[in-house]
């Protein structure tokens, strides 16, 4: 995957300072998806839709997601988010990843996934960082050590908690430290597509 990189054919390479997304680099992969994808955004899709009707249950939002990945993204199309969305990205000494949201339209499933390209002796720092906000409170951060081909899941954009006054929803945002040495690959799964 990581050899891909230099191989595959993308629809977009992003130089993630000249937008102010941080430092490095990362390139959408154009349709169709590399086979190991095609099949895993699907898959994994599958195993985390029934959490998302939940979720939007809990919160009160009246949208619910199908069952197939094929009918989401029906969905997203024909809204006109048609450019896909799986990424991967490339950080090398000294390169970060600013706190974000990868929202692309109005259709937005709720998690997303990154996995782990590289084996964590090949860099120091580049840490998968990911804040939460509760409502009226200041935010914290919780670092995700991943193993190399490890992916960590989490909320876009909010999840609800349960609390004692009800669920209320927490704020997320996610992004990478500052890598010190080596370089670090990941890949991103978003499950939405892009407008
Ligand atoms: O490189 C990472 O660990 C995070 C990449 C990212 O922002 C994403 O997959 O959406
Ligand atoms: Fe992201």
């Amino acid at each position: 995957m990581i050899e891909s990189y230099d191989h595959c054919r993308f629809r977009s390479t992003i130089n993630m300072a000249r937008y102010g997304f941080g430092s490095g680099e990362y390139k959408y992969f154009s349709y169709p998806l590399p086979p190991a994808l095609t099949e895993l955004r699907p898959q994994a899709y599958d195993r985390l839709v029934g959490l998302a009707n939940d979720w939007y249950a809990a919160m009160g939002k009246p949208d619910r997601f199908p069952a197939a990945h094929s009918d989401f993204l029906k969905r997203c199309h024909d809204a006109g988010q048609t450019r896909p969305t799986p990424l991967i990205l490339k950080y090398g000494s000294g390169d970060y990843n600013t706190l974000h949201q990868d929202i692309y339209g109005d259709n937005v499933f709720p998690l997303q996934m990154a996995i782990l390209l590289s084996d964590p002796a090949d860099f120091d720092g580049g840490e998968f960082v990911l804040t939460e906000q509760r409502p009226r409170q200041q935010s914290r951060a919780n670092v995700v050590q991943l193993a190399q081909g490890d992916a960590v899941i989490f909320a876009v954009r909010e999840r609800p908690v349960r609390g004692t006054k009800g669920v209320y929803r927490v704020q997320h945002r996610h992004g990478v430290s500052r890598l010190h040495r080596g370089s670090r690959f990941t890949v991103g799964v978003i499950f939405h597509d892009a407008a």
